[in-house]
């Protein structure tokens, strides 16, 4: 078994304000080369987890425990040191992708930019990767690269955001709802896309949602979060039908009313 790349332990956070605990003892392991999706429902701690990773809570949480990332432990790193994983090491692709982009700076230039700051490239060549990621995000890369966000639509603006992520080739790459500003079939091609950059890279990417079709058929292992905690994990195939928290069984139920395959669907079409 391979070294977990990341690895979330005990991870407890607290809101000094309110002294509420947030999360409560997360354990969390993504391994090279693993896509592990983290579900829930709104509000069980997922995106928490996500910036505690990326060192982006707010100063009013008190965080303990260990993020363990090959050999820092991100807890105890300072925010300059962060910064230096961000992008190149660890890209997150936010649900929020507005901003993203400052929004009176054409895209191109943002991207070129980036990609110049994380990579030893020259803006010639950062212009190339720039213009090769948004067409494999399946836009229009000359109009994309010329415009300022505002002349985009939501869905443009989000999937030029994770181009912008990807080209950097990080090795970790955390997902947080991202296909929530997509149509269906745009939110298939970027995870299509996702999952060959996987491929390619051996990268490893944390997939956040609260859709559990979608995790289902995407990920090697989830966990499954409820109220700050994990409840469950495992392979998805366990977790849909060997689960034990009744948080589980009730997400899954969810699920399993959705039609099996194909020809149930066509069934019911036929029948209608
Ligand atoms: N800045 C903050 N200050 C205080 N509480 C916060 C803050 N950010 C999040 N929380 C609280 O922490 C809990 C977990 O929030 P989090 O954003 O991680 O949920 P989530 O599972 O990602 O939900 P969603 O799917 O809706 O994004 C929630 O109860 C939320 O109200």
């Amino acid at each position: 078994m391979s070294e977990p790349l990341i690895s979330i332990q005990n991870l407890h956070v607290e809101n000094r304000v309110c002294e509420k605990s947030l999360l409560r003892k997360v354990n969390v392991e993504v391994k090279k080369g693993e896509i592990v999706g983290l579900i829930g429902e709104s509000g069980s701690g997922k995106s928490l987890t996500a910036r505690a990773i990326m060192g982006l809570l707010p100063l009013e949480m008190n965080v303990s425990g260990r993020i363990l990332y090959k050999n820092d432990d991100l807890i105890k790193i300072t925010s300059k040191e962060h910064r230096k994983l961000l992008g190149k090491e660890i890209g997150i692709i936010f649900q929020d992708y507005r901003g993203s982009f400052t929004p009176f700076i054409k895209i191109g230039k943002q991207m070129i930019e980036t990609i110049c700051t994380h990579q030893l490239v020259r803006k010639k060549e950062a212009k190339n990767i720039a213009f090769r990621v948004l067409c494999e995000m399946g836009l229009n890369s000359e109009r994309v690269y010329h415009s300022y966000p505002f002349q985009l639509s939501g869905g443009q603006v989000q999937r030029a955001a994770i181009a912008m992520v990807l080209a950097l080739r990080p090795a970790l790459i955390i997902c947080d709802e991202i296909t929530t500003a997509l149509d269906v079939m745009n939110g298939e091609k970027v995870l299509s896309y996702i999952d060959q950059v996987r491929k390619e890279t051996g990268c490893a990417v944390l997939m956040i949602t609260h859709d559990l079709a979608q995790a289902y058929k995407r990920t090697d292992r989830m966990y499954v979060m409820h109220q700050g905690e994990i409840v469950e994990e495992g392979l998805p195939e366990q977790i849909r039908c060997h689960h034990k928290h009744p948080y589980t069984k009730k997400l899954c139920s969810c699920l399993l009313s959705l039609p099996e395959d194909e020809s149930v669907r066509k069934e019911r079409v036929i029948s209608l």
